[in-house]
């Protein structure tokens, strides 16, 4: 299978399976010359775009794609259905969806440009909750499993700040990094059980913000440290990061519990907490855990 890296680097070498007249075949088959100019240099350039995925990598790419929309599809039809209410709905999309996304990266090669290959799967959910959020598109079963209200608009702020961090963080660290493994960790996992624990469980309310409880923070400190340690684990079973358990996990600690502070201060009018609460854990991982 021919490669990126391959057609980056050397220019002039031509890609098995191509024609005797050095272009590319579509899919495995010859394309038919288009009559205008303009579809065939189209033609020209998805040739090698698809012969540069590898096996593995479009595969890969195919089922965190696929995955992405199947997972949001189950809490919809969930939501849509009364089985679960729609804020459990919505949380539960939001605890899951970005540790099953970075676990899927992984199946990706060791190419250069296989984080951006992955890096499509939340830059196509970004375009699909910016299409439905202005009322381009119509996704009455989207907006229901992960707005508050059933409020379109809604999917322009908290779901688009989120699958934004999902893109800055594929971009950024990729899975040798374990600061993306901590936003994701305190964003998702963390974020996310604070709502689910304290609005069921929460009865003491911070004085300087009565709309967070104590058990809501306690919550989102567990979840985002035991989540973020699970992660590295895994990525360091794997092969990706190594690090030394002690100062790492106490990284972890100080991270989580920062983050928590930072999620519980009544900021959320001015800065969305899933742009406040990544941004803050990300600098901190970068300077405490690299
Ligand atoms: N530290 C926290 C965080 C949340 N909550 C509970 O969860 C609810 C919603 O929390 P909030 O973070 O304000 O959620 P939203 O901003 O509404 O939703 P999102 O962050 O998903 O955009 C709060 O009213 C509260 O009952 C809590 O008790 N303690
Ligand atoms: C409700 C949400 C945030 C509110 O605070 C989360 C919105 C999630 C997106 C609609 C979907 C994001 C999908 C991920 C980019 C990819 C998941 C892949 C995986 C294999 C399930």
């Amino acid at each position: 299978m021919f490669r990126l890296g391959q057609v980056a680097g050397a220019s002039c070498e031509q890609p098995a399976g191509w024609g005797q007249a050095g272009r590319p075949p579509l899919l495995g088959t010859c394309p038919r010359k288009p009559s205008d100019g303009r579809g065939w240099a189209l033609a020209s350039l998805a040739g090698p775009v698809l012969g540069a995925l590898s096996a593995r990598d479009a595969a890969a790419l195919a089922f965190s794609a696929l995955g992405s929309f199947a997972w949001v599809k189950i809490f919809d039809l969930l939501a849509a259905n009364n089985v679960l209410e729609q804020k459990l709905s919505r949380k539960i999309v939001h605890i899951t969806t970005g540790p099953l996304f970075i676990l899927t990266w992984p199946l990706f090669s060791g190419a250069a440009y296989a984080r951006y290959l992955a890096l499509l799967v939340p830059a196509a959910n970004f375009l699909r909750l910016f299409l439905v959020g202005t009322g381009v598109v119509k996704d009455e079963g989207l907006v229901k499993s992960i707005s508050r209200q059933c409020d379109r608009t809604e999917l322009l702020r908290g779901p688009l700040y989120y699958v934004m961090t999902l893109m800055a963080v594929t971009a950024l660290c990729w899975r040798d990094s374990m600061a993306g493994m901590m936003v994701v960790a305190v964003m998702c996992a963390g974020d996310g059980f604070a709502d689910v624990i304290g609005r069921q469980w929460g009865r003491k309310r911070w004085s300087y913000n009565r709309s967070k409880t104590l058990e809501g923070s306690a919550a989102m400190f567990v979840a985002g440290t035991l989540t973020g340690i699970g992660l590295m684990v895994v990525f360091r079973g794997m092969g990706y990061i190594s690090f030394c358990a002690g100062p790492t996990f106490l990284g972890v600690v100080l991270i989580s519990c920062i983050s928590t502070f930072v999620e519980a201060l009544p900021i959320n009018n001015v800065v969305d907490d899933n742009l406040s609460v990544p941004l803050v854990a990300g600098l901190l991982a970068n300077w405490l855990l690299m």
